[in-house]
């Protein structure tokens, strides 16, 4: 079976977490792990969700890639991906569509890309905040042109990516299941 990074992307409070989740729990896909300076949120756990650093201890690290989104610190390492990847052949990483990009640069057919999108993206805030984001931070982030810039699929990722509509949950699993089946027989016979 070849290894598959799949990457997942998408503005904030589209659902890049969730549907993680979804893989770890339907596909037993792990997730890994990436750093940020971002204050974890409520019921957020150091190790499990982020490795939460201060700004000069992300500084110590050496990632792939390293972006600031919305006024913080984010960073990947090849240590967390080969470390993800000794435990099973499919692993899922939560990127922004800049980090997406250096990811299809780099890993080639290693690597498939889930791009999270939604119809009308006003409900967003409301998403954001039923999270439990306090609303300073809701409004910063959806002020930043990172967001702005994540709600278009880049065109560098037009090619790899699959387009995940999740305006209704139900729905969206529907995708993923279809993506995960036609992943499976693409693995299998690389
Ligand atoms: N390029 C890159 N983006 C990351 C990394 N870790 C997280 N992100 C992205 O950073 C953005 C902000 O993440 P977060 O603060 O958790 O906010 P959320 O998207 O609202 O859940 C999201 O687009 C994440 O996918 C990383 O290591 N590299
Ligand atoms: N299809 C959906 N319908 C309604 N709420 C959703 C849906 N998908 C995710 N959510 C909720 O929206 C919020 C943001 O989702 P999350 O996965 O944290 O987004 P992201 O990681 O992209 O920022 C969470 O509270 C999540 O439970």
């Amino acid at each position: 079976m070849q290894r598959k990074l799949i990457v997942i992307t998408g503005a904030t409070g589209t659902g890049k977490t969730t549907v993680s989740s979804y893989l770890k729990k339907h596909y037993g896909v792990d997730r890994v792990m990436t750093h940020t300076t971002r204050p974890r949120r409520p019921g957020e756990v150091d190790g499990v969700d982020y490795f939460f650093e201060t700004p000069e201890s992300f500084a110590a690290n050496h990632y792939i890639e390293h972006v600031t989104y919305a006024g913080y610190e984010y960073g990947s390492s090849y240590e967390s991906l080969n470390r993800a990847w000794a435990h099973a052949d499919f692993v899922s990483i939560v990127l922004d569509t800049k980090g997406a990009l250096t990811y299809a640069r780099q890993l080639g057919d290693q690597l498939a890309v889930l791009y999270l999108t939604i119809e009308d993206p006003s409900i967003l805030r409301r998403r954001l905040l039923s999270r439990g984001d306090p609303e300073e931070m809701v409004a910063k982030r959806l002020a930043s042109p990172e967001y702005k810039r994540d709600l278009q699929l880049p065109a560098g990722l037009t090619d790899v990516a699959t387009v995940i509509k999740n305006d209704d949950w139900p729905q969206a699993c529907r995708q993923i299941d279809a993506f995960m089946q036609q992943l499976t027989q693409t693995a299998a016979k690389a």
